[in-house]
């Protein structure tokens, strides 16, 4: 029985993945599995009980990585289940930036009488917009949520430009340096992870780059801009709008910034998605050791045919390899079938067993468990029903 805490509030349904017959759903100090959105998961909480993070949603930076790394325990999220949530609210809000749309609607409420429809015509003069058709958009990050908000862009009849660190053939966008992206964009969309390479991205010096009056978007993290270097942004006209998903202090009562609180992915269809396939990627880990979009450990996937499984999760040094089968012929463990699989210097091996014995097998696990750069051992039972 694995014991897993629900860190928020999920659906009856989107847990459905984790069976009762093999998990035990429970508020406990030190469960094997953690589901979380957005709760921030303390480093206490990494203990040595626990396997596996499964977050519903995509930014990881509520949760130490680094530390789950050290300590074996796998980090999983679920990337694109909400990225046209975001896509959409990001269209939404290019629209607000052009068109005085809350002015609007808050003026034809304000008026009152029989002649309404005289006096709406009265005040359009002063509720002219812009279009976005043929302004230029910079996007940064070109991930899931990057990739789908050019392709809107380009059928908006915008100029797309983009960002990010490799090359993509994406016929909808030109990808330029960051440095380019900045002078040319009229309209620029952040769309990236909060990293140490993102932190205050844009600072005094992106902003110095930037044309007159132009406009921001944040939907990735508060953090990747630097909001003093915003403010004198805005005191300078190089911005003439920001719009963020992550509301701050200091901007409550400024009226060219636009807070949303974090309710891009917010939707029914996003939410549902999103835990159903944090639960399912949970269950494959703990069950078969399976890793699918973590952000710590090499995807892995290996069919489970054999009566036993050894998971072995280790820094990728020299000579760790040639101990691990030492170990494994010492104690007369014939490897099946394996895979093994490498991420940011740490190697995910999976080796199936057709036969143990009780008694070597744990002499194994203990002294594989002893070796320096092993992080984590788990040994498996093929679950009833797999065939
Ligand atoms: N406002 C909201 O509700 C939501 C916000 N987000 C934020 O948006 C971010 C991106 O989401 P997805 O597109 O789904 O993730 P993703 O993982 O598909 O894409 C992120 C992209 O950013 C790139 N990247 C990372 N560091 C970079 C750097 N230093 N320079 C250039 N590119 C870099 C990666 O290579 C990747 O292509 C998330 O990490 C999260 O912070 C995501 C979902 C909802
Ligand atoms: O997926 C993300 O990174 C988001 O920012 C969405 O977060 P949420 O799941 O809505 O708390």
């Amino acid at each position: 029985m694995y014991k897993i805490q629900l860190m928020d509030n999920f659906t009856p349904e989107s847990t459905r993945a984790l069976s009762q017959d093999s998990y035990f759903i429970e508020q406990t100090e030190r469960p094997n599995g953690m589901m979380v959105r957005s709760s921030i998961v303390a480093d206490q909480q990494i203990t040595r009980d626990l396997l596996a993070i499964s977050r519903v949603g995509v930014g990881v930076n509520t949760i130490n990585v680094e530390k789950c790394t050290e300590n074996g325990t796998v980090v999983l999220n679920t990337p694109g289940t909400n990225a046209n949530a975001v896509k959409e609210l990001v269209v939404a809000s290019l629209l607000i930036a052009v068109r005085p749309i809350f002015t609007a609607v808050k003026q034809v409420k304000e008026l009152r009488g029989s002649h309404i429809l005289a006096e709406s015509e009265a005040i359009r003069e002063k509720l002219i917009g812009h279009e976005l058709q043929g302004k230029t958009v910079g996007i940064l990050g070109l991930g899931s949520i990057g990739k789908q908000v050019g392709r809107i862009c380009y059928e908006l009849g915008m100029d797309v430009l983009g960002y990010a660190r490799s090359p993509h053939d994406l016929s909808f966008l030109t990808q330029v340096a960051l440095t380019e992206l900045l002078k040319q964009s009229d309209f620029i969309v952040i769309l990236l992870p909060l990293t140490a390479e993102t932190n205050h991205l844009l600072n005094d010096k992106a902003f110095n780059l930037m044309k007159s009056g132009t406009c921001l978007l944040n939907f990735g993290r508060d953090q990747i801009v630097d909001n003093q270097a915003l403010l004198a942004a805005i005191d300078q006209g190089k911005i003439a709008q920001y719009i963020t998903d992550f509301p701050q202090a200091e901007f409550i009562g400024h009226d060219k910034i636009i807070m949303l609180p974090h309710i891009g992915g917010n939707t029914h269809e996003a939410i549902k998605d999103g835990e159903q396939m944090a639960s399912r990627h949970l269950r494959n880990f703990l069950l078969y050791g399976t890793v699918r979009d973590s952000v710590n450990y090499p995807n892995a996937r290996l069919l489970f045919q054999a009566p036993y499984r050894l998971t072995l999760f280790y820094q990728d040094s020299k000579g760790i390899w040639a101990e691990i089968v030492a170990i494994l012929a010492q104690y007369e463990l014939e490897i099946g079938d394996m895979s093994s699989n490498r991420k940011n210097g740490n190697v995910y091996t999976m080796i199936d067993l057709d036969t143990i014995n009780q008694e070597k097998i744990e002499k194994a696990l203990v002294e594989m468990t002893e070796l320096v750069p092993v992080r984590r051992v788990r040994l498996l039972t093929k679950p009833v029903g797999i065939k």
